[in-house]
């Protein structure tokens, strides 16, 4: 049962460029067709949807040019993506044909998600697709993402999809059984870890970089992936792409690579977004008193609390809360542009009467840090 009471499950699985390509720069066509094969046939049998996210763009596209990756700058690596993506999405198209399943492709890039409103246009259009059984097919758009936006990895992609479709799992499927006491590539006296409750800075400080030149992120991308999935209330399992019935063994709940369990006191879905998807585009410092009542008493931001604006934005833009110290404890959507607020501020310094009760961050726009990282 899933977690809001759909009565089916939802899962997001991502399969990782080092999975998707053979040692030789080619696709791994049949473990392409073993994974969809046993995606169609868990959604027939148990009526669990799926959402694929798929890396493996650039890989297939410098396959099919012969170019070696090696020796590439950026926008040739773009230019790979873009013949990469439609090899990709043409075997998608033909392997899950064969069980009768229609495919669609979405392209996304960390702007898509960061902007409120792109959030809920993708995350209607996969309901959409969900709705009507076919099969949403995931990855970054990489031939328009330059690289201080780029997500670059798809484990962080994947985490916020599993946000977006609002899935009870995400299956991480990739080239190890799982996260291990140290990268085993180096250490070989590394076990691996079944379960993991809570992510702490020692599982943080355990994982490192990719495993070949095919992957990119390696396990500290799965776990930085696997905290914002946990604490949205989604399960996160690690788990090796040749392992047999991999996706059925992970679902039920069998002992197969590392599982990590869901936060019990999830933060909702919007404080989700809030919390991982926007950078700040400004920041509102509070005094002690209002502090105290954001953290403790779960009130809104009103006028007076308010002590001084950074940066400049418009109505409804995303800031960090600061108390009196300047650390932050939170995020928040502002309902007022900083020049409104500014203006205030100096009126409200020169004794001038301002309106009290003006809320600028609403209760249900913020998220705390305490109440995002307990449970
Ligand atoms: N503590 C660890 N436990 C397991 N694997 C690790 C660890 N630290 C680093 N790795 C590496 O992470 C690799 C998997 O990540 P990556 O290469 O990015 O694959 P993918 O393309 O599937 O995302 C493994 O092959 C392994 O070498
Ligand atoms: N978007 C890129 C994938 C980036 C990548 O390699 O990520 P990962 O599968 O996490 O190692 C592509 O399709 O080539």
């Amino acid at each position: 049962m899933s977690r809001d009471g759909r009565g089916r499950r939802r899962v997001v699985v991502k399969i990782g460029s080092s999975s998707l390509t053979e040692a030789d720069g080619s696709l791994a066509l049949s473990r392409m067709r073993q994974m969809v094969s046993e995606v169609a046939r868990l959604g027939r049998e148990t009526g669990c949807q799926f959402v694929l996210v798929s890396s493996g763009a650039i890989a297939a596209g410098l396959g099919r040019l012969g170019w070696q990756r090696a020796h590439i700058s950026m926008p040739e690596k773009q230019a790979a993506a873009a013949v990469g993506q439609v090899l990709l999405m043409e075997h998608y198209e033909r392997l899950f044909a064969e069980h009768g399943i229609a495919v669609g492709q979405i392209l996304m890039t960390r702007a898509d998600v960061e902007d409120r409103k792109r959030f809920v246009n993708i995350r209607n259009t996969v309901m959409a697709l969900l709705q009507r059984g076919v099969m949403p097919i995931i990855n970054e758009n990489d031939t328009v993402a330059v690289e201080e936006i780029r997500f670059g990895d798809n484990d962080t992609l994947a985490a916020l999809v599993a946000l977006v479709a609002e899935a009870d799992t995400l299956v991480l499927l990739t080239d190890i059984d799982g996260l291990y006491t140290a990268n085993p590539r180096q250490d070989p006296t590394a076990t691996r870890i079944a379960e993991v409750e809570v992510i702490t800075d020692e599982i943080e400080r355990i994982a490192g970089g990719a495993g070949s030149s095919a992957g990119t992120g390696g396990m500290r991308t799965k776990i930085a992936a696997a905290k914002i999935a946990t604490q949205s209330g989604v399960e996160v399992v690690i788990a090796h792409r040749d392992e047999p019935r991999v996706l059925e063994r992970v679902l039920g709940g069998e002992p197969v690579g590392t599982r990590f369990l869901a936060s019990r006191e999830p933060v909702s879905l919007r404080k989700s977004w809030l919390l991982h998807a926007p950078k700040p585009e400004g920041t509102l410092q509070v005094d002690h008193g209002a502090m105290r009542a954001l953290i403790a008493g779960g009130k809104s931001l009103l006028l007076p609390g308010l002590v001084q604006v950074h940066g400049e934005f418009q109505e409804g833009a995303v800031v960090e809360l600061v108390g009196p110290t300047g650390a932050a404890f939170g995020k928040g959507i502002s309902n007022f542009s900083s020049r409104d607020l500014a203006e205030w501020l100096a009126k409200k310094r020169a004794g001038e009467d301002v309106h009290a009760l003006h809320e600028v961050v609403h209760r249900n726009d913020m998220v705390i840090w305490t109440e995002a990282t307990a449970g």
